[in-house]
Protein backbone atom coordinates (compact mmCIF):
# COMPACT_ATOMS: atom_id res chain seq x y z
CA UNK A 1 0.00 0.00 0.00
CA UNK A 2 1.42 3.51 -1.14
CA UNK A 3 1.60 5.92 1.54
CA UNK A 4 -1.34 8.16 -0.36
CA UNK A 5 -3.39 5.00 0.36
CA UNK A 6 -2.80 4.16 4.06
CA UNK A 7 -5.54 5.17 6.47
CA UNK A 8 -4.72 8.65 8.78
CA UNK A 9 -7.01 6.63 11.61
CA UNK A 10 -5.69 3.60 13.31
CA UNK A 11 -2.94 3.79 15.96
CA UNK A 12 0.37 1.99 15.34
CA UNK A 13 2.08 -0.57 17.44
CA UNK A 14 4.50 2.27 18.52
CA UNK A 15 1.77 3.93 20.03
CA UNK A 16 -0.70 2.57 23.07
CA UNK A 17 -3.82 1.08 21.09
CA UNK A 18 -6.79 2.32 21.90
CA UNK A 19 -7.93 1.24 25.15
CA UNK A 20 -4.52 1.56 26.49
CA UNK A 21 -5.22 3.92 29.69
CA UNK A 22 -4.10 7.19 29.16
CA UNK A 23 -0.53 7.30 31.36
CA UNK A 24 -0.82 10.89 32.70
CA UNK A 25 -4.30 9.97 34.53
CA UNK A 26 -2.61 7.55 37.05
CA UNK A 27 -0.68 11.40 38.31
CA UNK A 28 -2.41 13.91 40.25
CA UNK A 29 -2.81 16.02 36.78
CA UNK A 30 -6.17 17.81 37.24
CA UNK A 31 -9.08 16.41 34.95
CA UNK A 32 -11.32 18.88 33.32
CA UNK A 33 -15.10 18.03 32.47
CA UNK A 34 -16.10 17.46 28.95
CA UNK A 35 -17.79 19.73 27.26
CA UNK A 36 -19.38 17.69 24.29
CA UNK A 37 -18.97 19.64 21.03
CA UNK A 38 -21.21 18.80 17.73
CA UNK A 39 -17.95 18.04 15.22
CA UNK A 40 -18.76 15.97 12.51
CA UNK A 41 -15.97 14.02 10.98
CA UNK A 42 -16.14 13.33 6.82
CA UNK A 43 -13.28 10.52 5.88
CA UNK A 44 -11.05 11.52 2.62
CA UNK A 45 -8.73 9.54 1.10
CA UNK A 46 -6.45 9.95 3.61
CA UNK A 47 -7.28 12.11 6.35
CA UNK A 48 -10.60 12.70 8.73
CA UNK A 49 -11.76 16.09 8.57
CA UNK A 50 -13.38 17.38 11.59
CA UNK A 51 -15.98 19.98 10.88
CA UNK A 52 -18.84 21.75 12.28
CA UNK A 53 -21.77 21.55 10.60
CA UNK A 54 -24.07 24.44 10.75
CA UNK A 55 -24.80 26.81 7.21
CA UNK A 56 -25.33 26.46 3.47
CA UNK A 57 -21.37 27.31 2.94
CA UNK A 58 -20.99 24.54 4.65
CA UNK A 59 -20.59 22.41 1.30
CA UNK A 60 -18.34 24.74 -0.34
CA UNK A 61 -15.88 25.12 2.87
CA UNK A 62 -16.07 21.57 3.45
CA UNK A 63 -14.74 20.49 0.13
CA UNK A 64 -11.98 23.60 0.55
CA UNK A 65 -11.00 22.25 3.70
CA UNK A 66 -10.81 18.29 2.26
CA UNK A 67 -8.67 19.79 -0.28
CA UNK A 68 -6.28 21.44 1.88
CA UNK A 69 -6.46 18.66 4.79
CA UNK A 70 -5.36 15.91 2.39
CA UNK A 71 -2.17 18.00 1.38
CA UNK A 72 -1.35 18.78 4.82
CA UNK A 73 -2.06 14.64 5.99
CA UNK A 74 0.30 14.15 3.10
CA UNK A 75 3.43 16.76 4.15
CA UNK A 76 3.46 15.16 7.71
CA UNK A 77 5.74 12.60 8.09
CA UNK A 78 6.92 9.67 11.26
CA UNK A 79 9.57 9.05 13.30
CA UNK A 80 9.44 6.17 15.34
CA UNK A 81 11.37 5.84 18.98
CA UNK A 82 11.32 9.79 19.25
CA UNK A 83 12.44 11.43 21.90
CA UNK A 84 11.86 8.19 23.17
CA UNK A 85 11.21 4.23 22.76
CA UNK A 86 7.63 3.91 21.84
CA UNK A 87 6.85 6.97 20.54
CA UNK A 88 5.91 7.74 16.99
CA UNK A 89 6.43 11.31 16.38
CA UNK A 90 4.82 13.60 13.88
CA UNK A 91 7.00 16.13 12.12
CA UNK A 92 5.74 18.70 11.05
CA UNK A 93 8.33 20.41 9.79
CA UNK A 94 8.04 19.92 6.25
CA UNK A 95 4.98 21.84 5.82
CA UNK A 96 6.50 24.87 6.89
CA UNK A 97 9.16 24.10 4.32
CA UNK A 98 6.80 25.00 1.40
CA UNK A 99 5.07 28.01 0.94
CA UNK A 100 2.23 26.41 -0.89
CA UNK A 101 1.63 24.17 2.69
CA UNK A 102 2.18 26.61 4.73
CA UNK A 103 -0.19 28.43 3.03
CA UNK A 104 -2.87 25.82 3.05
CA UNK A 105 -2.17 25.60 7.29
CA UNK A 106 -2.94 28.94 7.72
CA UNK A 107 -6.06 28.71 4.97
CA UNK A 108 -7.47 25.49 6.73
CA UNK A 109 -7.40 27.12 10.01
CA UNK A 110 -9.08 30.52 9.11
CA UNK A 111 -11.58 28.73 7.58
CA UNK A 112 -12.21 26.08 10.40
CA UNK A 113 -12.70 28.95 13.04
CA UNK A 114 -15.16 30.48 11.01
CA UNK A 115 -18.48 30.62 12.50
CA UNK A 116 -20.16 29.87 9.15
CA UNK A 117 -18.25 26.21 9.35
CA UNK A 118 -19.51 26.09 12.84
CA UNK A 119 -16.29 27.54 14.51
CA UNK A 120 -15.64 29.92 17.39
CA UNK A 121 -15.11 32.77 15.34
CA UNK A 122 -12.38 35.52 15.79
CA UNK A 123 -10.76 35.49 18.72
CA UNK A 124 -9.23 39.11 20.28
CA UNK A 125 -6.31 36.80 21.34
CA UNK A 126 -4.71 33.50 20.29
CA UNK A 127 -2.26 32.03 22.39
CA UNK A 128 0.24 29.88 20.62
CA UNK A 129 2.10 26.84 23.26
CA UNK A 130 6.12 26.55 23.18
CA UNK A 131 7.15 25.71 21.15
CA UNK A 132 5.17 24.30 17.61
CA UNK A 133 2.33 26.28 18.59
CA UNK A 134 4.50 29.59 17.40
CA UNK A 135 5.12 28.47 14.46
CA UNK A 136 1.40 28.59 13.49
CA UNK A 137 0.08 30.94 15.83
CA UNK A 138 1.39 34.24 14.94
CA UNK A 139 0.64 33.63 11.34
CA UNK A 140 -3.27 32.71 11.88
CA UNK A 141 -3.32 35.68 13.72
CA UNK A 142 -1.80 38.10 11.48
CA UNK A 143 -4.50 36.68 8.64
CA UNK A 144 -7.59 37.23 10.84
CA UNK A 145 -6.45 40.49 12.53
CA UNK A 146 -6.20 38.93 16.31
CA UNK A 147 -3.35 39.19 18.66
CA UNK A 148 -0.92 36.85 19.70
CA UNK A 149 0.58 35.88 23.41
CA UNK A 150 2.77 32.84 24.03
CA UNK A 151 2.92 30.19 26.70
CA UNK A 152 6.38 29.20 27.54
CA UNK A 153 8.16 26.46 28.98
CA UNK A 154 9.26 27.80 32.49
CA UNK A 155 12.05 29.94 32.94
CA UNK A 156 11.84 31.46 29.60
CA UNK A 157 9.34 35.06 29.83
CA UNK A 158 10.74 38.06 32.01
CA UNK A 159 8.06 39.74 34.13
CA UNK A 160 5.07 38.34 36.36
CA UNK A 161 4.23 35.21 35.28
CA UNK A 162 1.37 32.59 36.09
CA UNK A 163 2.61 28.93 35.59
CA UNK A 164 1.02 25.31 35.42
CA UNK A 165 2.69 21.73 35.92
CA UNK A 166 1.54 19.26 33.61
CA UNK A 167 2.33 15.92 32.21
CA UNK A 168 2.44 15.19 28.47
CA UNK A 169 2.78 12.16 26.57
CA UNK A 170 6.65 11.72 26.79
CA UNK A 171 7.45 13.96 29.76
CA UNK A 172 6.85 16.77 32.50
CA UNK A 173 7.05 20.04 32.19
CA UNK A 174 5.85 23.58 33.23
CA UNK A 175 3.87 26.22 31.50
CA UNK A 176 4.20 29.84 31.95
CA UNK A 177 2.25 33.21 30.94
CA UNK A 178 3.16 36.34 31.47
CA UNK A 179 0.67 37.73 33.76
CA UNK A 180 -0.55 40.80 31.84
CA UNK A 181 -0.57 38.45 28.70
CA UNK A 182 -4.14 38.50 28.57
CA UNK A 183 -6.78 40.79 29.67
CA UNK A 184 -10.02 40.08 31.27
CA UNK A 185 -13.03 39.26 29.55
CA UNK A 186 -10.46 38.50 25.98
CA UNK A 187 -11.60 36.25 24.05
CA UNK A 188 -9.01 33.86 23.63
CA UNK A 189 -8.32 30.94 21.17
CA UNK A 190 -5.33 28.41 22.17
CA UNK A 191 -3.50 27.49 19.31
CA UNK A 192 -0.55 24.01 19.35
CA UNK A 193 0.22 21.50 16.71
CA UNK A 194 -0.91 18.26 18.49
CA UNK A 195 -2.94 17.17 21.04
CA UNK A 196 -1.86 13.44 22.23
CA UNK A 197 -2.72 13.08 25.85
CA UNK A 198 -4.14 17.13 26.06
CA UNK A 199 -1.97 17.59 29.28
CA UNK A 200 -0.22 20.59 27.30
CA UNK A 201 -3.73 22.58 26.20
CA UNK A 202 -5.21 21.53 29.62
CA UNK A 203 -2.53 23.38 31.52
CA UNK A 204 -2.56 25.88 28.80
CA UNK A 205 -6.53 26.85 29.22
CA UNK A 206 -6.53 26.90 33.16
CA UNK A 207 -3.84 29.42 32.64
CA UNK A 208 -5.81 31.33 30.44
CA UNK A 209 -8.63 31.19 32.46
CA UNK A 210 -6.40 32.48 35.55
CA UNK A 211 -6.06 35.78 34.01
CA UNK A 212 -9.56 36.06 33.06
CA UNK A 213 -9.20 35.43 29.85
CA UNK A 214 -12.97 33.77 27.81
CA UNK A 215 -11.56 30.53 26.43
CA UNK A 216 -13.62 30.20 23.12
CA UNK A 217 -11.95 27.14 21.81
CA UNK A 218 -8.83 24.98 21.44
CA UNK A 219 -7.44 24.37 17.63
CA UNK A 220 -4.97 21.91 16.64
CA UNK A 221 -3.41 20.58 13.58
CA UNK A 222 -3.33 17.25 14.99
CA UNK A 223 -5.21 15.11 17.16
CA UNK A 224 -3.96 11.43 18.47
CA UNK A 225 -7.36 10.41 18.82
CA UNK A 226 -6.84 7.26 20.76
CA UNK A 227 -5.28 9.18 23.50
CA UNK A 228 -8.34 10.95 24.40
CA UNK A 229 -7.31 14.08 25.16
CA UNK A 230 -9.82 16.35 23.92
CA UNK A 231 -11.80 14.71 27.16
CA UNK A 232 -9.03 16.65 29.08
CA UNK A 233 -10.08 19.84 27.92
CA UNK A 234 -13.30 22.28 29.15
CA UNK A 235 -13.76 23.96 26.04
CA UNK A 236 -14.80 23.25 22.47
CA UNK A 237 -11.98 21.37 20.56
CA UNK A 238 -11.13 21.60 16.87
CA UNK A 239 -8.89 19.86 14.68
CA UNK A 240 -7.75 19.27 11.42
CA UNK A 241 -6.52 16.08 10.92
CA UNK A 242 -6.83 13.35 13.34
CA UNK A 243 -5.23 9.59 13.63
CA UNK A 244 -1.57 8.21 13.18
CA UNK A 245 -0.71 6.96 9.44
CA UNK A 246 1.28 4.24 9.75
CA UNK A 247 4.60 3.32 7.45
CA UNK A 248 4.68 6.96 5.89
CA UNK A 249 8.83 6.87 5.38
O1 LIG B 1 -1.09 16.44 24.46
P1 LIG B 1 0.26 16.26 25.07
O2 LIG B 1 0.53 14.86 25.53
O3 LIG B 1 0.46 17.26 26.20
O4 LIG B 1 1.36 16.54 23.97
C1 LIG B 1 1.26 17.59 23.05
C2 LIG B 1 2.38 18.56 23.18
O5 LIG B 1 3.64 17.90 22.97
C3 LIG B 1 4.38 18.63 22.00
O6 LIG B 1 5.13 19.66 22.57
P2 LIG B 1 6.55 19.49 23.26
O7 LIG B 1 6.37 19.63 24.73
O8 LIG B 1 7.24 18.29 22.75
O9 LIG B 1 7.28 20.82 22.85
P3 LIG B 1 7.88 21.40 21.51
O10 LIG B 1 6.71 22.02 20.79
O11 LIG B 1 8.83 22.38 22.04
O12 LIG B 1 8.53 20.29 20.72
C4 LIG B 1 3.32 19.24 21.13
O13 LIG B 1 3.81 20.34 20.39
C5 LIG B 1 2.27 19.63 22.13
O14 LIG B 1 2.52 20.90 22.70
N1 LIG C 1 3.56 11.59 18.94
C1 LIG C 1 3.88 12.88 18.94
N2 LIG C 1 4.47 13.43 17.87
C2 LIG C 1 4.80 14.74 17.85
N3 LIG C 1 4.55 15.57 18.88
C3 LIG C 1 3.96 15.06 19.97
N4 LIG C 1 3.59 15.64 21.13
C4 LIG C 1 3.05 14.67 21.90
N5 LIG C 1 3.04 13.50 21.28
C5 LIG C 1 3.61 13.72 20.06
Amino acid sequence: MSPSETTYSHPTSAHPPENTPDPTLTSSTASASVEPSSTTTTDTQDAKVETHRQSTTYSSSSAQLSHLTLNLSRALRQFPDFPSPGILFEDICPIFRNPATLNDLITALELFIAPENGGPGKPDLIVGLDARGFLMGPALALRIGAGFAPIRKKGKLPGQVERASFKKEYGEDVFEIQADAVEKGQKVLVIDDIIATGGSASAAGQLVRRLGGDLIGFVFLLELDFLKGRDKLDAPVWTLLTGQKSNRN
